[in-house]
């Protein structure tokens, strides 16, 4: 049998030992890892050899972990700090012990975390003291750490120690897929027969050509499915993706593009939508206030409007809220917790005039909210805010709006339930179908804005408006399940590279 001198190897390494793999064949046969990949496979598949493919782990010291090994862990060194100045007989300032330990920056808070992890000892209203039974000389990671670095095997580590010290960033751990190969039993008759080196010539060149030896040589084949690295382009991230779109959509529909800041004034924020002073919202919990001196230029007129809409209501038979109100809270600085912010700044006038109906806003923005964390929350994203002035506006010209909208993204079943805003009645919520999970979740509020927000504004004619989730319609289009995989510091680089928006 007559065969490439890569396989010729590839057969001769297989024969020597079983479980031969690749690598050790690539290295001793002078190979690339790739031709003695490529080597094996096409032996595989001619019957002369047989694959195991194994999943191997291997660990390695990162600079840090290194660092430790010769200097200590920093919680061992202040347990043994803790030890020298006596505290296991009575505690001492923390502060002192600390200093005395020479740990620096963020070693401190990686030594007192451990130290308390380890049960080496209590810190209690800024004094510290030494467990007299623990035993730092015996740490299992800090022992860990050092057979590794001397090559030692993983077997002997326990492996709640090895994820402890891959958590702490002080082990680096490596997922690889080991391939072995045996001779199969084609395989030892195919050698026992005899196998010579065929030529094989791996480029055509001017000179075979004029020769004429092209017509006798033996060309190496291609293998089209050999591992290559995988290249990757940049690319715009699927949430810009979604605004430019949402962008085009609603300019399409008529909208004009609203601009304005992050941090604002609480007057636009929350008092010019009838938001209730002492609404929970407006609390410190909620809301991300800034440490900065309070906006001194509002509109005063406005300022005395929006004042008696909140005092005393509006229209004849209106009645105000019966809870404090403030011109200090009002002119208070923080992050916007929603852009209706800008659609109050447009609708009063003062950013473009004022505006005689039919008018169509909207911005696509970011907002910030003191949350919590979950699968659908953020602490900041991004609101697509529009409002529509015209006259004579209902609740059907609310609800055509969003189909229309939500039909450009190819969602075509969303469903609204009646909600309370303080600034709009009616209002409604809005509800789209995860593709993948079936589950419906919130992607907007919306409603008409009420006579109590109009009127201080000045504007004489119906407005509907909305907040919907940018975030959301993403998961949606792009079936994410998480949306801290879209963005943050948890996003899920995989499925970015991968992610389309469908439309
Ligand atoms: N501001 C609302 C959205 C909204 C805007 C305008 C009118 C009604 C609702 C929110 O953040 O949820």
């Amino acid at each position: 049998m007559k065969l490439p001198e890569s396989q010729v190897a590839a057969l001769n390494a297989a024969s020597a030992t079983d479980e031969t793999p690749i690598d050790r064949l690539a290295e001793e046969a002078g190979l690339k890892p790739e031709t003695a990949t490529q080597a094996v496979f096409e032996l595989r598949d001619e019957g002369l050899l047989e694959v195991t493919e194994r999943e191997s782990v291997e660990y390695e010291l990162t600079d840090e972990g290194a660092e430790y090994v010769e200097s200590g862990l920093p919680e061992v060194r202040l347990y043994r700090t803790a030890v020298e100045a006596g505290t296991d007989d009575a505690p001492a300032q923390m502060g002192r012990i600390i200093g005395a330990s020479g740990l620096e920056g963020p070693e401190i808070d990686i030594a007192l975390a451990n130290f308390g992890r380890k049960g080496y000892g209590d810190i209690d209203s800024g004094e510290l003291s030494a467990d007299p039974d623990a035993d730092a000389d015996d740490d299992p990671e800090a022992a860990a750490l050092a057979a590794l670095a001397e090559g030692g095997a993983v077997d002997d580590v326990d492996a709640d120690v090895l994820d402890q010290l891959v958590s702490r960033n002080l082990l680096d751990r490596h997922e690889r897929v080991v391939r072995t190969i045996t001779l199969t039993d084609a395989g030892v008759t195919a050698l026992m027969e005899g196998i010579e080196t065929a030529e094989t010539v791996d480029r055509l060149t001017p000179e075979m050509l004029t020769s004429g030896e092209w017509q006798d040589v033996e060309f190496t084949e291609y293998n089209v499915e050999a591992d290559a690295p995988e290249v990757r382009g940049g690319k715009t991230h699927v949430l810009r993706q979604t605004a430019e779109r949402v962008k085009d959509v609603l300019v399409g529909m008529g909208f004009q593009e609203m601009e304005g800041p992050h941090a604002d004034a609480d007057f636009w924020i929350n008092d010019c939508l009838f938001m209730p002073q002492d609404h929970p919202a407006r609390t410190h919990w909620d809301r991300f206030a800034l440490d900065v001196p309070p906006i001194e230029h509002l509109p005063e007129d406005l300022v005395d409007r929006v004042e008696s809409a909140h005092r005393e209501g509006v229209g004849e038979d209106g009645d105000g809220y019966h809870s404090p109100w403030s011109e200090d809270f009002a002119r208070a600085v923080a992050l916007r917790g929603h852009t209706t912010s800008l659609s109050m700044r447009y609708l009063s006038g003062t950013e473009v005039g004022e505006l005689e109906p039919p008018q169509r806003y909207f911005s696509v923005e970011k907002v910030y909210r003191n949350d919590t964390l979950d699968a659908t929350h953020l602490l900041e994203f991004f609101q697509i805010e529009g409002w529509v002035m015209a006259e004579n506006l209902s609740v059907r010209d609310l609800m055509g709006t969003f189909v229309e909208f939500y039909e450009q993204f190819g969602i075509t079943d969303i469903q609204f339930k009646p909600h309370y805003n303080p600034y709009t009645e009616p209002s409604f919520e809005l509800f789209g179908k995860h593709p993948t999970t079936g589950e419906l979740i919130e992607i907007g509020n919306s409603g008409m804005f009420r006579d109590e927000v109009l009127e201080p504004l000045g504007v004489e004619h119906d407005v509907m408006a909305w907040g919907l989730a940018l975030e959301r319609l993403a998961m949606l289009t792009t079936g994410a399940e998480d949306i801290r995989d879209l963005h943050g510091t948890l996003a899920d680089l995989d499925f970015l590279r991968g992610a389309e928006v469908t439309y």
